[in-house]
């Protein structure tokens, strides 16, 4: 059981649209999972919610999760805390609910489990009135969805302090991004801002401004695009110009005083606005199941998290950070000791399919195999002494020929694995032969033929020794395998 911590368990009471996501970010990241919710169909819910994140999550990171943890559901809040050290309260927004959940919570489960609430806005104080052990009690406001966000705003009280730094910790073992309120406020951070913008654009559509979608439109067309990977201090400070946040301020402080938003006041929810609010989202969006809704925001999630990923920018490098940990559990060497045998091929990738990776046929597309292959082919590199350091110094490899068999389909969030056979490795060529694999099915073989060069005349030249001494010992120890199904094949030869 590779990467799974057995000893971890969370408890989430409540799983609709918030405890469900967490479900899956505990679950996926190997924890155990007890869920306690009286609702009926919450164990429908929380299935549909879990495929979602199985095609979206694992498919974000490079490296392959822990292995899933055991997901239960229970018929009591006391079987479902018993033995979590961790539990997430869920429940809907109302304080006398959340103090009845807390008193049961606290009748049954272990003095030391944290209680996290999802909250959107009570502060941990009010949270913490009245409760048997107050200290147990923390706020973890998260983001919708929770599987895929990463941000998660932690608040405590002077009752607390002291395990505000192991609840950052097991957030951040589960790939989060703790944000750690200093002060506690009515609605935390970042729900301030949202109420702000929600205020607003509810007086837009009241006074007949705006509809539902012009306003999405304003948003997902502009600002909210930059405000994804930059906030929005960063954002100013770059259209202050040159002169950057000074300038901006002088340019657009006057405009705080001008009428350029109502903030502050509320337009009453009268069943007229209440009305002409839904009736235009159904215009807008009710084509659209809310699953599909949320398939379309999990793809456009992982795109773009992916993109950051690649730039090691915001979400992005949290992400980053996250696989570096996965790495140290997942056995894919990175020099030439730690392959274990050498007469066996070598696990060169492992990974689950992101969901950015898959096309209109419902599968990987082929694109994407050259590109798990290529990964396999920079990690085998790495192997044996050609690391970015060995690269700066001017030596690498040019692939020079590709021929990739297509076997078998493979859909988002499946776990792949490449394991690669060195078919020449002497002299200025290194052969490659990878097998890609969804555990036991052979889904795509790519060979590739590859020479090495120098960077700064851009020619075939030989590798430096210490890269030919270790290309091959693994090229001789490999010769001794039996020629891999397909090696040498041309298109259209079976
Ligand atoms: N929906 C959102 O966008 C966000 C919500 N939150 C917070 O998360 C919490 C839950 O909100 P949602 O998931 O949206 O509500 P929801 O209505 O989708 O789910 C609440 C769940 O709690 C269950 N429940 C009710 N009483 C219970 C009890 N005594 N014990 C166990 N389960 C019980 C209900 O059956 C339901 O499934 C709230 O505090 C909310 O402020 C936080 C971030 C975002
Ligand atoms: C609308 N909301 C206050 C429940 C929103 C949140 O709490 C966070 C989110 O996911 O937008």
């Amino acid at each position: 059981m590779k990467g799974r911590n057995l000893t971890q368990s969370a408890a989430i009471i409540g799983g609709g649209v918030i405890g469900g996501g967490w479900a899956a970010r505990f679950l996926l990241n190997g924890w155990d999972v007890r869920v306690f919710d009286p609702d009926p169909n919450a164990q429908r819910k929380i299935g549909e919610v879990l495929d979602n994140a199985r095609a979206s999550l694992p498919g974000l990171y490079d490296m392959p999760m822990p292995v899933e943890g055991m997901l239960t559901f229970h018929d009591t809040l006391a079987d479902a805390v018993d033995g979590a050290v961790w539990v997430q309260e869920s429940v809907p927004e109302r304080l006398e609910m959340k103090h009845s959940v807390y008193r049961d919570i606290q009748k049954h489960c272990a003095a030391d489990a944290v209680i996290a609430s999802s909250t959107s806005g009570f502060k941990p104080s009010q949270l913490q009135h009245n409760a048997i052990r107050p200290e147990q009690i923390v706020v973890c406001h998260p983001f919708n969805p929770v599987y895929l966000l990463p941000l998660i705003e932690v608040v405590g009280t002077d009752v607390n302090a002291d395990m505000i730094g192991g609840v950052e910790d097991v957030l951040r073992g589960v790939g989060m991004f703790p944000l750690l309120v200093k002060k506690e406020i009515d609605a935390h951070i970042a729900d301030r801002f949202l109420e702000a913008v929600w205020r607003e654009a509810l007086w837009l559509i009241k006074d007949g401004i705006a509809t539902t979608e012009e306003i999405d439109d304003a948003i997902r067309m502009g600002f909210g695009l930059r405000w994804a990977q930059m906030g929005l201090f960063e954002t100013y400070r770059i259209a202050g110009g040159e002169a950057g946040m000074r300038h901006f301020i002088e340019q657009f402080g006057p405009c705080l005083a001008w009428p350029w938003t109502k903030l502050m006041d509320v337009p009453e929810l009268t069943e007229e606005l209440i009305d002409k609010i839904a009736s235009q989202s159904d215009a807008q969006s009710g084509h659209h199941t809310i699953r599909e809704l949320e398939r379309h925001r999990d793809a456009n999630l992982v795109g773009m998290m992916r993109t950051l990923k690649a730039r090691d920018w915001g979400a992005g490098a949290i992400l980053n950070t996250h696989d570096k940990t996965m790495n140290q559990t997942c056995a894919i060497p990175e020099t030439l000791a730690d392959v274990g045998d050498l007469n066996l091929a070598v696990k060169t990738v492992e990974r689950a399919v992101p969901l950015d990776w898959t096309d209109y046929n419902g599968h990987m597309n082929e694109a994407r195999y050259l590109q798990a292959f290529g990964d396999a082919t920079d990690r085998l590199m790495h192997i044996v002494g050609c690391t970015p350091d060995y690269i700066a110094k001017g030596g690498s490899y040019f692939t020079a020929e590709t021929h990739i068999r297509h076997l078998d389909e493979v859909k988002a969030g499946a776990r792949i694995r490449v394991e690669t056979q060195v078919l020449l490795g002497a002299g200025k060529k290194m052969q490659l032969f990878h097998a890609m694999y969804e555990g036991d099915r052979l889904l795509a073989t790519g060979e590739h033929m590859l020479i090495h060069v120098s960077l700064a005349t851009r020619r075939a030249c030989d590798p430096a020794p210490d890269v030919v001494d270790q290309l091959g010992k693994l090229a001789a120890a490999h010769a001794q395998l039996p020629r891999p199904d397909g090696a040498g094949a041309a298109v259209g030869k079976r």
